[in-house]
């Protein structure tokens, strides 16, 4: 299969997990748990949209824990900033229909914790996302020093996906059991 082919065959196999808020559920818990997590004052999430790994109700628990959020707000093809949100009321309908900073003010802090979106991954941590090249980007700029977290369905695990020079590797993925 090429690029192309596994994307549509994650995206179609992730539009179709059964009970996926209870799946979803565990995950999050498992996430938390990490000491990195807990260790971890600025934080790097995307907001999710269709059938990813819903990060709501995380974005919540952050802020409320009193951690700081930063999440995605594309600018161009390809690049994406950092900006600062204080509550969900923060975000609105931008590109791609995903919710982004209605009010995008870039900052410039590095993240002790990112987490990554994807659509499959390998056991050496690589990942292909939905081919912008955003994240590969974005961790070269700033995301080099985060401890960078996926989460994985586990269909969406592989053995290989013979990576490229420009791809990135994340530094610890949480499979669904
Ligand atoms: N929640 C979330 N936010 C994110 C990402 C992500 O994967 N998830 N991104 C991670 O990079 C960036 C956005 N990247 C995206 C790239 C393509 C498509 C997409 O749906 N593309 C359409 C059509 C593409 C086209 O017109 O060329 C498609 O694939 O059908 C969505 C997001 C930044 N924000
Ligand atoms: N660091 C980089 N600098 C310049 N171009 C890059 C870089 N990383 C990726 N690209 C370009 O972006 C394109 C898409 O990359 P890739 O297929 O790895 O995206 P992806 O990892 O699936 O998407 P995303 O990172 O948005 O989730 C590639 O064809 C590549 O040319």
């Amino acid at each position: 299969m090429n690029k192309k082919e596994i994307r549509k065959q994650m995206l179609k196999q992730r539009d179709s997990i059964s009970d996926k808020q209870k799946v979803d559920d565990e995950l999050l818990k498992e996430l938390e748990n990490l000491k990195e997590f807990k260790n971890s004052k600025n934080f790097f999430v995307y907001v999710s949209f269709g059938s990813e790994f819903n990060t709501h109700k995380l974005i919540k628990d952050l802020l409320e824990q009193g951690k700081k959020v930063y999440v995605p707000y594309i600018k161009s093809k390809g690049h994406m900033i950092a900006v600062e949100i204080k509550s969900m009321d923060d975000l609105a309908p931008g590109a791609y229909g995903i919710l982004e900073p209605k009010n995008p003010v870039e900052s410039d802090v590095k993240f002790d914790f990112m987490l990554v979106p994807g659509l499959c991954f390998d056991k050496n941590k690589y990942r292909i996302g939905y081919g912008g090249g955003f994240y590969d980007r974005f961790i070269d700029k700033i995301g080099e020093d985060s401890y960078k977290v996926s989460i994985v369905y586990d269909f969406q695990l592989v053995d290989d996906l013979n990576p490229e020079e420009f791809d990135r590797p994340v530094d610890k993925l949480i499979i669904q059991k």
